[in-house]
């Protein structure tokens, strides 16, 4: 179907929580709206304005044109939001490179690092296409709140200040308020890792162990993720933003968060089988990974990447946290 040049024309790839949430905020916002989503029956019941499996007992606009095939899905679209789970971008990738369009922007909205390589999804997309400017969509925002329209912020960063600013307007609206950053780094970052500490603020709060470990847990958290951003080039004022300090308030605290829920498990000893995606759980291994190589000290990081691998229990973790050598608290 061919659409009107005038409107905006916004490409989502993903019809799980966030992905038909951001189509429905990019509806709301005045676009004309495409997603992708692999499986038919989710793409059928899309656009007939609800999905059951990832947002039961939310219905919505219909409006959202969705697609299964995506040559269709990417055609005359002028933006592309990318919001399949961090472990699938390559692949994805792979799959959306014979039929991306140049230079428009590729905007990730995903959380996490690539568990195999470490790599940055910045970096994955700056390889695979490198044609496509690429920029962040990250901050606290739960998908069911996003798509129930509650007001919400969050913050887009892209290289180029000028197209920051530009997406940042193009996908604010009245409930949706979108800050511009330069800061692809501390942004992704930001996003990647407050996963990791939810899953410790969950674990600490599992076992009971008190909201002063938990405030303690998420506490130090934020040091580690300033040590990490500093690391990696983050200014640190982005930390202290929606991507960072605000994403930590939302899914350290919040059984809303699919990180804290799973966080929660481990701390009760319940199964793990079988949960909603949280993808902090490959991103703590890798982020331990890459702390060790970068000399940062990361003890919160570590412990959850030792428990997630069965190799230590969460009283264990909590126990050696508490006895390690006592340091001034602001040495980063
Ligand atoms: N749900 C939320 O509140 C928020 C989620 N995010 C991030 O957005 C990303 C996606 O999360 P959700 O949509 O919530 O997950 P979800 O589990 O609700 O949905 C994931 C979707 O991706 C699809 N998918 C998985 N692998 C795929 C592949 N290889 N190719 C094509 N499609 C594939 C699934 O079929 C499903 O439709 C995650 O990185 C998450 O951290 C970010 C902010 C808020
Ligand atoms: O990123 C999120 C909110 O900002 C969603 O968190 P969960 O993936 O833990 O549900």
């Amino acid at each position: 179907m061919s659409r009107n040049p005038a409107t905006p024309r916004t490409t989502v790839l993903g019809g799980g929580a966030w992905g038909t949430a951001l189509a429905l905020a990019a509806l709301h916002a005045g676009h004309a709206v495409r997603l992708w989503a692999r499986d038919a029956d989710m793409a059928a019941a899309i656009a007939k304005g609800e999905n059951p499996r990832y947002l039961p007992g939310i219905s919505f606009d219909s409006g959202i044109e969705t697609t299964t095939d995506l040559q269709a899905a990417l055609a005359d679209a002028d933006c592309v939001l990318s919001v399949t789970p961090a472990q699938s971008l390559r692949s994805v990738l792979e799959q959306v490179k014979p039929h991306m369009p140049a230079g428009i922007p590729f905007v990730l909205c995903a959380k996490g690092i690539e568990r195999e390589t470490g790599a940055l999804l910045s970096s994955i997309v700056a390889e695979i296409l490198p044609d496509n400017p690429v920029a962040i969509l990250s901050g606290p925002s739960f998908a069911a709140d996003v798509a129930r329209g509650l007001p919400t912020a969050v913050v887009v960063a892209a290289r180029d200040n000028d197209l920051a600013m530009q997406l940042a307007a193009r996908f604010s609206a009245q409930n949706l308020r979108c800050y511009a950053s330069d800061d692809i780094i501390g942004v992704e970052l930001g996003g990647a890792l407050k996963n990791v500490f939810a899953i410790a603020a969950g674990a600490v709060v599992g076992a009971e162990l008190g909201a002063s470990a938990q405030a303690a847990m998420v506490t130090r958290g934020f040091v580690e993720l300033r040590r990490l951003g500093a690391a990696f080039g983050a200014q640190p004022e982005t930390l202290m933003g929606l991507s960072g300090l605000g994403d930590l308030m939302l899914t350290c605290s919040s059984t809303q968060s699919r990180n804290f829920t799973y966080g929660l498990a481990l701390g009760r000893g319940e199964s793990l089988e079988g949960r909603p995606l949280a993808e902090g759980v490959p991103t703590a291994a890798i982020a331990a990974r890459l702390a060790a190589e970068h000399a940062v000290e990361a003890p919160i990081i570590s412990a959850v990447a030792a428990i997630l691998q069965g190799a230590i229990t969460v009283t264990e973790a909590v126990e050696a946290l508490m006895t390690r050598p006592l340091k001034h608290e602001n040495k980063i």
